[in-house]
């Protein structure tokens, strides 16, 4: 469904993306990461066909984005970073004019029902809330039922059940086969969404892999935490967590507050953009 390898970008002399190598497959969702700055607006945009690129093979549905056709762009829908509804027009007036240029639309009264708009069917966009205007925004990325849906930061200023709602729409949109690239800054978002996380740092990949342990790159020891019966904090770091935690209830203590945390996506995040950042 994508299929992007050795891409260069170009700001005048700052190189934005340093050989990027990337590929998602059917009803996929993947989520790019990357400090501000790292080149995953670039990357999408290229990908959508918003942007030139300066060197390497992309390829979105088959169709090089460079030279996108309108057959191709009725086949992937685009959640930009910033709104681009008229203001003026209602809920229903703008969901409406994007799907006549669809062949196969979803219907609007569906299409807003499920994005929870309905409501708001004759209110005009510019008077909506933030969250509210990101999920039209949504809802036009998705009106044309698309194959390929890229979306650039989709939950941005949303409060946690909007979010909640958001991922629901989008893992129903993957499980009919759409494949998903979305970035965001919330690493709970790559976390819960995501079959596969890319970190992008200074405009090359440097890891990919499942969102559990990054495909590897985080050092996968767990932390055994418990307060021993005089109330003193134990931590236990570990590699062999059944091993450690037999041991120590073989002692017979009464292990209070006892929890056993696996490394989360944040930590292996948070230890490849800081080493890559020293470096
Ligand atoms: N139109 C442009 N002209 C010049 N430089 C640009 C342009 N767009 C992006 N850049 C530069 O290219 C680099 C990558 O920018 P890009 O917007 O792709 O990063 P990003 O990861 O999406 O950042 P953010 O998370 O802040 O949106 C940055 O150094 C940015 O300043």
């Amino acid at each position: 469904m994508i299929e992007v390898e050795g891409l260069i970008k170009r700001y005048g002399k700052r190189t934005a993306l340093d050989g990027v190598d990337l590929s998602a497959k059917p009803g996929e969702v993947l989520a790019v990461l990357g400090p501000n700055g790292a080149g995953k607006t670039s990357l999408v945009e290229i990908l959508e066909g918003y942007r030139p690129r300066d060197g390497g093979r992309v390829r979105v549905l088959g169709t090089d984005p460079a030279r996108p056709t309108r057959a191709w762009r009725g086949r992937i829908g685009v959640l930009p970073q910033t709104t681009s509804v008229d203001p003026q027009l209602t809920v229903g007036e703008a969901v409406g004019l994007f799907s006549r240029l669809y062949r196969d639309p979803w219907p609007t009264g569906e299409l807003l029902d499920r994005l929870r708009l309905a409501d708001a069917v004759d209110r005009r966009a510019g008077v909506l809330s933030g969250g509210r205007q990101r999920r039209l925004d949504l809802a036009l990325a998705l009106a044309g039922r698309p194959e390929v849906l890229f979306l650039d930061e989709p939950t941005t200023g949303f409060d946690p059940e909007a979010r909640r709602d958001t991922w629901n729409v989008v893992r129903d949109v993957a499980a009919g086969g759409c494949t998903v690239l979305l970035t965001t800054h919330y690493l709970e978002e790559a976390a819960e969404l995501a079959d596969r996380v890319v970190v992008v740092v200074g405009g090359r990949i440097v890891a990919d892999g499942d969102p559990a342990t990054l495909g590897g790159h985080l050092d996968a020891e767990t932390t055994i935490r418990y307060r021993r019966p005089d109330g003193a904090p134990a931590v236990i770091r570990t590699r062999a967590p059944s091993a450690a935690l037999l041991a120590v209830l073989r002692e017979g203590e009464e292990l209070g507050e006892l929890s056993v945390t696996r490394p989360t996506l944040e930590d292996a995040y948070l230890s490849l953009v800081g080493s890559r950042h020293a470096a």
